[in-house]
């Protein structure tokens, strides 16, 4: 399968406020995009350097005390830090035949709409080197 880029990587975070301020001031960063994300229970901002190509997403879970959302989980088991990576593709359902055909583990067997109104799905990290991936097409 072709990629584009790394569309973002996802970084889960205790407080999305103090994250984003920590970002804005020491990092320069800006904030292109907020929103609360109801069905998967998270609120998330997208963040950029001057030049854009990249952005970091920070994921906080809206009930931190719900362990049936996989970022509280992720925070209660692991801590704050880095989560995943996304690799923008051009034809999402295609790219993710192809690695279902190479042998990787499908979390998502067909593509759902994610952040920004984007399609996104994801592959188990077990299966990938154990960095959890997000395949992500602009729409
Ligand atoms: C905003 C929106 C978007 O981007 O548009 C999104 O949906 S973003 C993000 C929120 N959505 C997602 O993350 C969806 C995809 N993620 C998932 O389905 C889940 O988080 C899984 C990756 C399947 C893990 O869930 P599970 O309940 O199995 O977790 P678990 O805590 O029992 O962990 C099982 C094993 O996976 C490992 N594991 C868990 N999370 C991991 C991660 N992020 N990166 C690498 N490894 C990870 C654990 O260390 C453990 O390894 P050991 O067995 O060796 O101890």
């Amino acid at each position: 399968m072709e990629s584009e880029n790394v569309d973002h990587i996802g970084i889960v975070v205790e407080n999305l406020e103090n994250a984003i301020n920590f970002y804005q001031e020491k990092f320069g960063m800006k904030v292109i995009d907020k929103e609360i994300l109801e069905d998967r229970g998270l609120k998330v901002a997208f963040m950029i350097g001057k030049n854009g190509e990249t952005a970091l997403e920070l994921l906080e879970p809206v009930n931190h005390e719900d362990l049936n959302n996989t970022i509280a989980k992720f925070l209660k088991n692991r801590g704050p830090g880095l989560h995943h990576i996304a690799i923008r593709v051009s034809n999402i359902e295609m790219s993710l035949k192809d690695l279902q055909n190479e042998g990787l583990t499908l979390i998502d067997k067909e593509p759902r709409k994610g952040a920004r109104g984007h399609l996104v799905a994801f592959i188990h990290p077990k299966s990938s080197m154990g960095t959890l991936i997000e395949l992500v097409q602009e729409r």
